[in-house]
Parts: C-alpha cells; structure tokens; sequence
C-alpha cells in the first residue's frame, strides 16, 4: 500500500502539490487524475524518494521509499519513457538495470515477452516509435516483478490497440493482488481501467472514491427527448411546455433536448397533453468525463482563451432559457470546462480548500 499524509511540495514560490493525504491499496487499479500542471508527476516523484517533501510524508509497505530494502524488486514505475540511453537496444538497456538491481537477465526476455518488444529487443531505442518506447517503459517497470506499481501516463502515444493491451495488463496486475497506481488526464481512459479514482486540481485533493461512487456522485441524470425533425414547431413547444413545469431544457447538436428536472414518465405526460410526438424519450447519465471536467474545472491552469471566453457563458436559469428557437442554447459538440452543471456555489471542493498564499496563480511562465 502507498500512503500518503500532508504532502506538500514547493518550488520555490511554486505550490506544486498541497497537503496531499491519500491511500493506494492493493489488489485494484487506482487513477491519479487531475488536469496538466496539478502535480501528478511531482507526487510520483515523492513517493518513488526523487523528489523530497516540503512537509508530510509518503511510505511505500510502510517505509519510505529511500528506506525499502531492494526497493527495485518491491517496486517498479514508469515516470518519463524518454530516459533510455538512445544508442543502447532495447534488450541491453533491460540488461543494464537489471544488473543494478540483481535481477537475472532471463528475467529481460520474460518482460521484453510481456510488452511485445521480443522482435526489437535488439535494436536502438532511439529509432523506437512514442509507443515502442512507452512498452520499454513498461517493460523496465515489471522487471523486478514488483508488488507496487507507477505508472505515470502510460497510455500517451499508444494507438488503440496498445491502449487497450495497457488497460488490459494493469487490471491484470491489479487481479495478482499488486498495488497500480496509474495517472492519466483522460478521465474516459480511467472510467475503463480504474476501479478507485484520486483526482487533483492544482495540487490539492478534490476527490478519492471509486470510479462508481465518483459517477454518482458527480453526474446529474437527464433525458434525452427528441422530436420529428421535420417539425421544429413541436421542439418548440415541447421546450416551452418542459420549461413551465420546471424542467432546464438544452438543445444538443443534433436537436435533440436534453431535460433535467423531470423524471421521463413526466416528460412524457406533458408532451402528450401538449400534443406533441416524440420519436426519443431516453434516460442517460453524464458521461464520466463531463462529471471530472466539472470536479476540476477551478483547477485548471493552462486555458485556451477562447475556453475562458465560453467559460463565462454562465448556465442560464430554467425560466430564462430563450423562447426564440433562433436564440437556443446549445450544448457544445466538444464538452467545455464548466459549461455542463458548474457545481452550485459553495459545493465546488477546490474552492472551499485551503489558500495557498504563496500560490502565484495562472501564469503560464509557472510551467517547466
Ligand atoms: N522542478 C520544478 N521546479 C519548479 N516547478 C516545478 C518543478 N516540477 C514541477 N513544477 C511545477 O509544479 C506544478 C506541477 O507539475 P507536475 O509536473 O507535477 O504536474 P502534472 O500534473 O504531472 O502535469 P502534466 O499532466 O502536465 O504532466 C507545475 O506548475 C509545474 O510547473
């Protein structure tokens, strides 16, 4: 198990991570989220002893990381897949840090297997593709076939095919009883490997649940109902008449409405007594992604600026939505920060978490 207890690191004027508690347990894969610049990576540093707390500690089984006996047979991580010596091959690379660690090298051909390099053990790396390399990451990881596993982005570069053997291999990993600890910024990619979710925003803890308590308790439900295309009349009265009994009706892309407010037998009462046809009336939840771009929208340090521009888009309140069909508020294609159901003042956790004073705030000058 990997504990962590008020860690905190800073740079200088830089907070990079704040009072961070949290335990990893084994036997399930646990996400680390959190949007770029949160200090997923810093985290990962300090558990694995390479980078030193400001204040709070994190243990590994119970002893810091510095303190494991053969640390690299105990645990294994992958942090950054580009520190390889470029002209060393794939297999000689494996051999070097096996040497290090006592591992005997029948064990390299063993993981060189696991990842699919077999038949490029023997070449450069620095030819290796951001996927080959992310497999010999992976590889070095596992070499001492350890109980505690880091893995830190390991799906960037992957096509699907290596995605899906990633997710596949960590839940394998999880299913032997290990401890895999992996961070990602793709909540969706999560949502498919992770049983337990960690999630932080600027450093600091927004939420540690599991991936279904983090769907419920974050996600609204609504409906989706849908009119015949070929009469935007019925849409609109269907809105007016879904609005009046208290419904917040949005219009989607394709026309379709989404209706939260009201539950579907409702929605179907009042579109009958209106006479109005539906060819949709369905019942959805928020897709994961939605529920984490709303957890970490306060937390986000690089913002596109036509991102803050729709960020002050406000949601508008039921009985405002526009009557105007040529006014509909239309839910984006690309799901944008905030923009869903912000959550309602005082509920939003990275708010209500504690200042940093010496937090300098939103300056890309900040990034490494
Ligand atoms: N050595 C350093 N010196 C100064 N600032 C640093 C250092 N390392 C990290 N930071 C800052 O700390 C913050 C957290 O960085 P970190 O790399 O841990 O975030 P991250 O969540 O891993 O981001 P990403 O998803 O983009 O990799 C960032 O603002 C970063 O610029």
């Amino acid at each position: 198990m990997i504990e962590a207890v008020g860690l905190t690191k800073r740079y200088g004027a830089k907070t990079a991570v704040y009072n961070l508690s949290f335990q990893v347990r084994p036997g399930h894969v646990t996400g680390f989220l959190g949007p770029n610049g949160s200090g997923k990576s810093t985290t990962m540093r300090m558990i694995l002893g390479l980078d030193m707390p400001t204040s709070g500690h994190v243990t590994i089984g119970g002893h810091p990381f510095r303190q494991l006996p053969n640390a690299p047979r105990q645990v294994g991580a992958l942090l950054d897949a580009k520190a390889v010596h470029g002209g060393r091959s794939a297999r000689n690379h494996l051999l070097s840090l096996a040497q290090l660690a006592g591992i005997p090298a029948q064990r390299v051909d063993e993981v060189l297997g696991v990842v699919g390099l077999q038949d490029v053990a023997r070449r450069r790396s620095k030819g290796f593709s951001l996927g080959m390399g992310q497999r010999l990451g992976i590889a070095a990881a596992l070499l001492g076939d350890p109980q505690v596993l880091l893995f830190d982005e390991p799906v960037n570069g992957l096509d699907p095919e290596g995605i899906l053997w990633v997710r596949n291999l960590m839940k394998k990993l999880a299913a032997e009883g290990r401890t895999v600890f992996v961070s990602s910024h793709l909540m969706s990619e999560m949502a498919l490997t992770a049983d337990h979710l960690i999630v932080i925003g600027r450093g600091q803890l927004l939420a540690d649940m599991s991936v279904k308590d983090f769907i419920s308790a974050n996600s609204a439900d609504f409906a989706r109902v849908r009119t015949p295309q070929t009469e935007p009349q019925q849409r609109e009265k269907l809105t007016a008449v879904l609005t009046e009994a208290g419904g917040r009706v949005l219009s989607e892309p394709d026309g379709a409405l989404r209706v939260t407010g009201l539950p579907l037998p409702r929605i179907s009462d009042l579109a009958h007594g209106a006479d109005v046809r539906l060819w949709e009336l369905s019942p959805h939840q928020a897709s994961l992604e939605e529920a984490y771009m709303r957890m970490t929208q306060g937390a986000v340090d690089y913002r596109s600026t036509d991102d803050r521009l729709a960020h002050l888009q406000a949601p508008v309140p039921p009985h405002q939505l526009p009557q105007d069909p040529q006014a509909q508020y239309v839910i984006p294609e690309v799901p944008q920060q905030g923009w869903y159901a912000p959550p309602p003042p005082g509920q939003n956790p990275y708010a209500t978490a504690p200042q940093d004073p010496q937090q300098p705030g939103q300056n890309p000058e900040d990034a490494r």
